[in-house]
C-alpha cells in the first residue's frame, strides 16, 4: 500500500488509496486508488464484475476495506464510520432500482426525504414552513417535476421515479453523490434529461456515476474512471479512455 499524499488528503473530498477487499478468497477490489476533488463528476465506468459496486459499498460503509485508505473531506476516516454516520456525514447514494412512497405525492415524497435527514442540529432548529416549502420547490424544479407535484408517485414512470429519487436525495443535502446506472431502463429522452439534470446538480454536489450507458457518459462530459478486476485499469477524458487498447480489449470492445 502506498503511504498517502498530504497534498491530496487535505484538499480532496474523497481520497481512496491502495484500498482491497476479499470476499471468501476473491480480490473483488485490489489495490485501488481513486480522488474525486470538490464539485467533481466522475463517471466509472467497467465490465460486470470490475468492482463498481464494491466500491461504492466501501465509501457508503456498507463493506469494510480489508487494507487501504478511505478519506472523506480531506480528514474523516471512512473505514472507521457505520453507514448511518457516512450517510450523516453528507455521502447520498442512489440505488439503480428507485424506491420512492408510491401512494404518497412527489411533493410529499420530498418532504418526508427533508424530514428524515437525521442531523440533530437541523432537527432542533425545524420549525419554520416557509424555507422548508422553498427547498421543496428549488428541488422539485431541479428535477423537473414541479408541475406534477400533485401526483401521486406512483404513476410516474420509470425515469421520473428516478428523478424523484434524486431530489429525495438531495433533500439530505449531501455533499456527494453516489449514482447506480441512472439510464438504466430510461428512454432516449429520459436519458438526455437525466444528463441535463446531474450536470445541473453537480454545480453544487460532488458526484460519482456509474453507468454502462457510454452515450449518456458523453453527455456528461466529465472525466471518466475504467475499472477492471477491482483496480483503476484508465483514467481521462472519455474520447482517451476510449481509445486505451485494453479498456476497449476489457470493455468496450465486447
Ligand atoms: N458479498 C460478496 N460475496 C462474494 N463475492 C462478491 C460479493 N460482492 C461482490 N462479489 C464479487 O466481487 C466482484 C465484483 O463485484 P461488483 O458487484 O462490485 O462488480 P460490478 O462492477 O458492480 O458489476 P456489475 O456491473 O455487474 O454490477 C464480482 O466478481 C462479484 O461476484
Amino acid at each position: 500500500m502506498n503511504a498517502p499524499v498530504p497534498g491530496a488528503l487535505t484538499s480532496s473530498l474523497l481520497y481512496l488509496d491502495g484500498v482491497s477487499v476479499s470476499f471468501d478468497g476473491f480480490k473483488a477490489i485490489r489495490g485501488l486508488s481513486l480522488t474525486i476533488e470538490p464539485g467533481e463528476m466522475r463517471a466509472i465506468i467497467g465490465p460486470n464484475g470490475a468492482g463498481k459496486t464494491t466500491m461504492m459499498d466501501i465509501i457508503t460503509g456498507k463493506t469494510k476495506p480489508d487494507v487501504g485508505t478511505v478519506m472523506f473531506g480531506g480528514s474523516v476516516d471512512l473505514t472507521k464510520l457505520d453507514e448511518a454516520a457516512i450517510a450523516n456525514l453528507g455521502i447520498g447514494r442512489k440505488f439503480q432500482k428507485p424506491t420512492v412512497f408510491d401512494f404518497h405525492t412527489i411533493e410529499d415524497n420530498i418532504l418526508l426525504a427533508l424530514k428524515s435527514k437525521r442531523t440533530v442540529g437541523r432537527t432542533l432548529f425545524w420549525k419554520t414552513e416557509e424555507p422548508q416549502q422553498k427547498r421543496i420547490d428549488d428541488i422539485l424544479g431541479i428535477v423537473k417535476l414541479a408541475d406534477k407535484r400533485d401526483r401521486l408517485a406512483g404513476s410516474l414512470s420509470h425515469g421520473q421515479k428516478q428523478w424523484l429519487e434524486i431530489g429525495m436525495l438531495l433533500a439530505q443535502d449531501p455533499k456527494l453523490l453516489l449514482v447506480d446506472e441512472p439510464a438504466a431502463g430510461m428512454t432516449d429522452g429520459e436519458t438526455a434529461q437525466t444528463a441535463v439534470l446531474l450536470k445541473e446538480i453537480a454545480r453544487d454536489h460532488s458526484v460519482i456515476v456509474v453507468e454502462h450507458d457510454m452515450g449518456f457518459i458523453r453527455e456528461l462530459g466529465v472525466k471518466v474512471t475504467v475499472l477492471h478486476e477491482g483496480s483503476v485499469l484508465a483514467e481521462g477524458p472519455l474520447d482517451q479512455v476510449s481509445a486505451n487498447e485494453r479498456v476497449v480489449e476489457v470493455y468496450l470492445g465486447r
